[in-house]
């Protein structure tokens, strides 16, 4: 699939934007802070419902204004279609797909896909697991859209039993969490399999990208690190009862997972240079990309947002090479990577105001 036009009315630096983008490589050029991530932002919004930089829409309405309008056409195989967007400071954001309005953000998913890379995501692989799960989750429910409804109920259950944990007070609590366990078992199954079979798709795929763009230097490993086995959730359960009791809250399960990535087998918190996170990060978010390609049969939309800083020149014409066949967006404050781009559409962006760079670069 590929995005042939947005248009943007009061969405950040965007007072009105119409520009048509094309299949390949399209390039966002111009200095700091003219509106180039915006783009993908704006773009990020149509396919997810959701700013890949903030949590609240109403940060993206232009300032001194009361709402926002996202526009996306785009081109699934041969049929032309598209995904609105209005964003309002008061309200909940509204959606249509199709010029059909939407019941709610889960009608969004499995429309437009898009994957993003930007500069935040490199966070992911060296701080707190919780942002390896997220990342998890979100690439999941991109696939299987039901996946968010056992997190959101396994998510209430856990609070409502930290809560009893929490309260007891020496008060004979088993029968409330044995009740509780039976229900964490069934939410707990669903999102191990789904997380341990993306797991091991995702170690496949990141390994040949990551060698591709590394230049074979590097081995790359990810591997779910599970506190509750999938083969005998209700056992596991029951053990952690002592200790919960003891702590007064959940001890293992989904949310106290972690994704445990190693780079020529040393753990890659403590020992990657930036460049080589960069490079994971990159080979990781185009091994999602295969992924969603390979469950949904189409091809999503690459957003990436300033990935060549860092990156050597080896290294960049590797992952140029890994892009064919693939609509992609990428923003640059450099005109030599610019040009290195030979083959690409250049927009010129300044003060909020796009302008495509007719003449193909060399
Ligand atoms: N809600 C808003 N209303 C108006 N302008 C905004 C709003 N949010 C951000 N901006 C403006 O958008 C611009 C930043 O845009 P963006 O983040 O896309 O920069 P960029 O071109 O990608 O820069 P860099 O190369 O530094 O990453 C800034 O001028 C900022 O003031």
């Amino acid at each position: 699939m590929h995005i042939t036009r947005l248009k943007l009315i009061q969405f950040r630096n965007y007072e009105q934007l119409d520009i048509p983008f094309y299949p390949g490589v399209n390039v966002l050029y111009g200095r700091n802070a003219q509106g180039k991530t915006n783009i993908l932002e704006a773009i990020h919004i149509c396919g997810s419902g959701k700013s890949f930089r903030v949590s609240s829409d109403s940060k993206t309405v232009m300032d001194g204004k009361e709402g926002a309008y996202l526009f996306a056409e785009y081109l699934e195989e041969e049929e032309e279609r598209s995904i609105e967007v209005l964003l309002r400071r008061d309200r909940k954001k509204s959606l249509k797909i199709d010029g059909i309005p939407a019941k709610n953000m889960r009608e969004l998913l499995g429309n437009l896909f898009v994957v993003i890379f930007s500069p935040e995501d490199m966070k992911m692989a060296k701080e707190a697991p919780a942002l390896r799960r997220g990342f998890l989750d979100g690439e999941i429910s991109k696939i299987r859209p039901s996946y968010v409804d056992a997190l959101k109920n396994y998510a209430k259950i856990i609070a409502q039993k930290n809560a009893v944990l929490k309260k007891q007070s020496g008060r004979d609590i088993g029968g409330v969490l044995d009740a509780f366990d039976a229900q964490l078992a069934g939410y707990i199954r669903i999102i191990l399999k789904n997380r341990h079979s993306y797991t091991e798709k995702l170690n496949r795929l990141v390994r040949e990208t990551h060698r591709a763009i590394s230049g074979g230097e590097e081995e790359i490993s990810i591997e779910y690190k599970a506190t509750i086995p999938e083969d005998a959730i209700p056992e596991a359960l029951a053990r952690c009862r002592q200790r919960e009791l003891a702590e007064g809250g959940c001890t293992a399960g989904p949310h106290r997972d972690d994704l445990e990535i190693r780079l020529n087998g040393k753990d890659i918190r403590v020992f990657a240079s930036q460049g080589q996170l960069r490079t994971l990060m990159l080979a990781v978010k185009t091994a999602c990309l295969d992924i969603l390609r390979e469950s949904t049969g189409h091809t999503p939309v690459l957003l990436l947002d300033d990935v060549f800083s860092e990156l050597d020149r080896t290294r960049k014409q590797n992952l140029l090479k890994t892009l064919e066949g693939i609509q992609t967006f990428i923003t640059t404050a450099d005109d030599a990577d610019a040009r290195l781009l030979s083959r690409a559409r250049l927009f010129y962006v300044e003060n909020g105001k796009v302008r495509e760079m007719k003449k193909k670069t060399k």
